[in-house]
């Protein structure tokens, strides 16, 4: 399957017993607009008046050395963390003023650095817990057999398996989770994460701790998402080769500041962010080794498709 169904806004979430087969919109996907964000921690400024767009339907990555402030933002974002000055605006709303479940109910969905899946439940169940926020006769009903809670989930399950045929997990549904290789446990969560039905994914390394052709799997997938999706992606990433192709506009943290914003070719070449990843180790001289192949195989700016003519497309 290439494409699926667009993802409604979640307003117009219809499952209830009565409605008419929904005619799916075409996604709403608003602005992600971080302004002046700051977050203190005791005397540790985490986060320092930090600002950049997600532009609809966009991947925009967020990277920067470790403890440069990602997971912090992510946090904020998420409502885990209360910011303590500056605004995230999604849409109309204020999300800094929200608990997790409002901002979820937003259509902002989250996966995690490590894997947060139930494993002893099957695929399938875990994506369907995915689905909670969704349900309006809720599980009860269901468990309890009402019909009008097992027509919804029945709906529930069509959608959960359109989803993981997508995502490439469907074969995987009767499998308790845990009992999964890796790489496809974090493509389960990106799934359940979808069956949010989310306007934007927050994905926090999606591939650490994947090895090559996992990554390049869930490199593919990501690209589908997005192009089969319409929702924009904020991803935290290390890999600095997967951020270069797939990427269309990076933000650069280092201690919790904005050192840079733009397209990833204009990022790999920017001396700041060069010189903030020399002298750590792994993604710090994946930025440098890939800014130097780059202009040694890219004389002219590269186009911002999917990674021609980057190195290692
Ligand atoms: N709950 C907290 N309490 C105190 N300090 C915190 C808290 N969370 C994060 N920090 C600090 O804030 C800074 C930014 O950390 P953060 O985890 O956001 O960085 P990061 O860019 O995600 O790093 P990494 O790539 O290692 O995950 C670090 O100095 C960290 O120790």
């Amino acid at each position: 399957m290439d494409r699926m169904t667009p993802v409604p806004p979640p307003a117009a979430e219809v499952t209830g017993d009565d409605a008419p087969e929904p005619v799916v919109p075409e996604p709403v996907v608003p602005e992600l607009v971080v302004d002046g964000l700051t977050v203190r921690f005791a005397g540790l400024t985490a986060l320092d008046e930090v600002g950049f767009t997600v532009a609809p339907g966009s991947l925009h990555a967020l990277i920067g050395p470790n403890g440069a402030g990602k997971s912090t933002c992510f946090n904020v974002l998420s409502g885990v963390y209360r910011a303590t000055a500056g605004s995230v605006r999604f849409g109309d709303a204020e999300l800094t003023s929200l608990a997790p479940h409002r901002i979820a109910a937003l259509g902002v969905a989250r996966t995690f650095q490590n894997i947060a899946l139930s494993g002893r439940l099957s695929t399938a169940a875990n994506l369907m817990l995915g689905r909670h926020r969704l349900t309006r006769t809720g599980f009860l009903s269901a468990g309890l057999r009402l019909p009008a809670g097992r027509r919804e989930e029945r709906r529930h399950r069509a959608r959960v398996r359109e989803i993981a045929e997508f995502v490439g997990v469907d074969e995987h549904l009767d499998t308790p989770a845990g009992a999964l290789p890796y790489g496809v446990q974090k493509r389960v969560e990106l799934a359940r994460a979808l069956c949010l039905e989310p306007r934007i994914l927050l994905l926090d390394e999606p591939v650490a701790g994947m090895n090559g052709a996992e990554r390049r799997a869930m490199a593919a997938t990501l690209r589908r998402v997005r192009a089969g999706l319409g929702l924009s992606i904020l991803l935290v990433e290390h890999d600095m080769d997967m951020v270069a192709r797939l990427a269309d506009e990076v933000t650069v943290l280092d201690f919790g500041k904005r050192i840079a914003s733009g397209p990833p070719a204009a990022i790999q070449r920017d001396p700041e962010v060069i010189r903030a990843y020399l002298g750590t180790s792994g993604a710090a001289q994946a930025v440098a080794r890939t800014a130097e192949r780059t202009a040694a195989q890219a004389p002219a700016d590269p186009p911002r498709g999917e990674g021609e003519g980057r190195p290692g497309s």
